[in-house]
């Protein structure tokens, strides 16, 4: 009998390889970073090569240090750093370009001028999302429209379109299965939430050929097998997720109502909706869940485009910090921000706001502010724009949340989750096991092979670390999210 599953985690700063046992425990784990390129400011790119490579050597590194035997592998999910586009060929798997990320601007005029044409309620009813350039169709058009002879190969499928898990799926099957996942295929401004199937009235407002594009199978099946050579033996692929989904299927969100929020380099927070899916009107993004055996969920998402990014920023950027982890060291030095604020709107703001020209912002610095003050700036504002999302998400769906479930990075720090309970006046729990959206995709793998039984068998695996209780005054709190919104207004449109 198999003892394991081996999640691959493509995240959008490093790739991870996480082998979890049947009560979800971590059994091994490798994390291998990889270069972010900038070509331009606003723009991000990532090097599909090194993806892959990165990927493919942290699930070797995890099976060599853990000394398993390959049968004792169950299957592999998949999860990914969502929207990011690779075209590549079909008959060579080279990229025909770098991968451009999520993060980049780069078709930001493109969205406005769609909207200019009146497309935003058509995209929004067919596909739950805002017209940015966060998403995938403004980006794979740009390739199609900037590569000469391109469209054409795509048309004949001769280049293919995927999110990172397709390609991670080309690459492990030896290029025979080309697939994805609803979480992912919603990502895509092509995809209707409705119906089930890639749009054909969307593809055509983008040109996009039909070829080029993935199947789209359920988030928890076989899809295929890895090829002999990559691990020594073929491993069953098994389940698919967008990183975010993965996340608040790991944290076993399962009731309607439950939510998550993960602090990585965004912030996203996630609400299951049930099985209907719940239309926005105050900037959030209706999302797909999961789908398993024809039951697809439905969430709420807001999505925070700079979270700990902003931390590695004062420690890149500013330099004062040496890691992420000290700035917790450094913010404590004071007891509050000193009527400072930041917001971290380094390529726009996304979820409540959806400011494409908004610009990071650091305002109401004196004469006797010092970098402490700053970096507690910095730290709080992932926590602001968190609530923003929560009471957006409060509003839409007419749920008071009663606790917040948390992870990623910069969910490790203390002072930071006390400030997000205190703000959000909400319990925030942190669960033993950090990495949620590992062992989401593990167990969407492992419910398709029968690894486990159901979902009521994983959810009994969650087990609390800490619970952070609201502390703070209400006159206090209100006074700071007033500030928040202050400055959240003079960071708006300012490129
Ligand atoms: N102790 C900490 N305090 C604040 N931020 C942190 C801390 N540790 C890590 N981070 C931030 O968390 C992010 C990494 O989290 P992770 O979940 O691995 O992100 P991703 O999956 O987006 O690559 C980084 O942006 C880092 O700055
Ligand atoms: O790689 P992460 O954890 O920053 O997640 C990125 C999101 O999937 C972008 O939508």
């Amino acid at each position: 009998m198999a003892k394991y599953v081996l999640a691959l985690d493509q995240g959008t700063t490093s790739s991870r390889s996480i082998l979890f046992n049947h009560q979800g425990k971590i059994e091994a784990t490798a994390q291998q970073e990889f270069e972010q390129i900038f070509p331009s400011p606003g723009l991000v790119e990532h090097d599909p090569d090194a993806i892959w490579e990165s990927q493919l050597s942290t699930a070797q590194q995890v099976i060599e240090q853990s000394g398993i035997s390959l049968s004792d592998i169950a299957a592999i999910g998949i999860t990914n750093q969502r929207e990011t586009i690779v075209l590549w060929d079909r008959d060579t798997g080279k990229p025909v370009s770098n991968a451009i990320v999520w993060q980049s601007r780069l078709t930001a005029k493109r969205c406005d001028q769609l909207k200019a044409e009146g497309y935003e309620k058509l995209f929004r009813e067919k596909t739950g999302l805002v017209l940015d350039a966060y998403f995938s169709g403004t980006k794979i058009e740009y390739l199609l429209n900037e590569i000469e002879g391109l469209r054409e190969k795509a048309a004949k499928g001769e280049v293919l379109f995927g999110t990172i898990d397709s390609f991670l799926i080309w690459r492990l099957t030896g290029g025979k299965v080309h697939v994805t996942d609803p979480t992912n295929a919603c990502r895509t401004l092509l995809y209707n939430i409705h119906t089930h199937e890639w749009d054909a009235e969307l593809l055509k407002i983008f040109n996009i050929p039909r070829a080029m594009l993935p199947q789209v199978k359920s988030s928890s099946e076989v899809y295929g097998e890895t090829t002999s050579e990559l691990f020594g033996a073929p491993i069953k692929i098994a389940g698919i997720a967008g990183d975010q989904q993965a996340a608040t299927f790991g944290q076993g969100c399962f009731e309607t109502g439950s939510a998550k929020n993960t602090y990585g380099t965004g912030c996203f927070m996630l609400m299951n909706t049930g099985d209907k899916p719940v239309p926005s009107t105050t900037g959030l993004l209706t999302t797909i869940g999961w789908s398993i055996n024809g039951k697809v969920t439905y969430c709420l998402e807001g999505s925070v485009f700079i979270a700990g990014a902003a931390i590695q920023w004062l420690r890149d950027g500013l330099q004062i910090i040496k890691s992420s982890e000290e700035v917790e060291g450094l913010a404590s030095q004071v007891e509050d921000s000193g009527d400072v604020f930041f917001v971290p709107a380094f390529v726009g703001l996304g979820a409540p706001y959806w400011n494409q020209n908004a610009r990071g912002t650091l305002i109401g610095l004196t004469r006797g502010s010092k970098k402490a003050h700053v970096a507690r700036a910095v730290l709080e504002s992932l926590a602001y724009q968190s609530c923003d999302v929560l009471h957006a998400m409060e509003e839409d769906s007419g749920i008071k949340l009663k606790n917040l479930k948390v992870d990623g990075g910069a969910a490790a720090n203390q002072l930071l989750m006390q400030f997000q309970a205190d703000m959000l006046d909400v319990p925030a729990q942190r669960p033993v096991v950090h990495e949620t959206t590992a062992l989401g995709a593990a167990y969407l793998a492992g419910l398709a092979v029968g690894f486990w039984q159901d979902q009521n068998e994983v959810t009994k695996n969650w087990a609390l670390d800490v619970e952070f209780q609201p502390a703070m005054e209400p006159q206090r709190r209100t006074h700071l999210y007033q500030r928040w919104k202050k400055a959240i207004e003079r960071s708006k449109d300012w490129a």
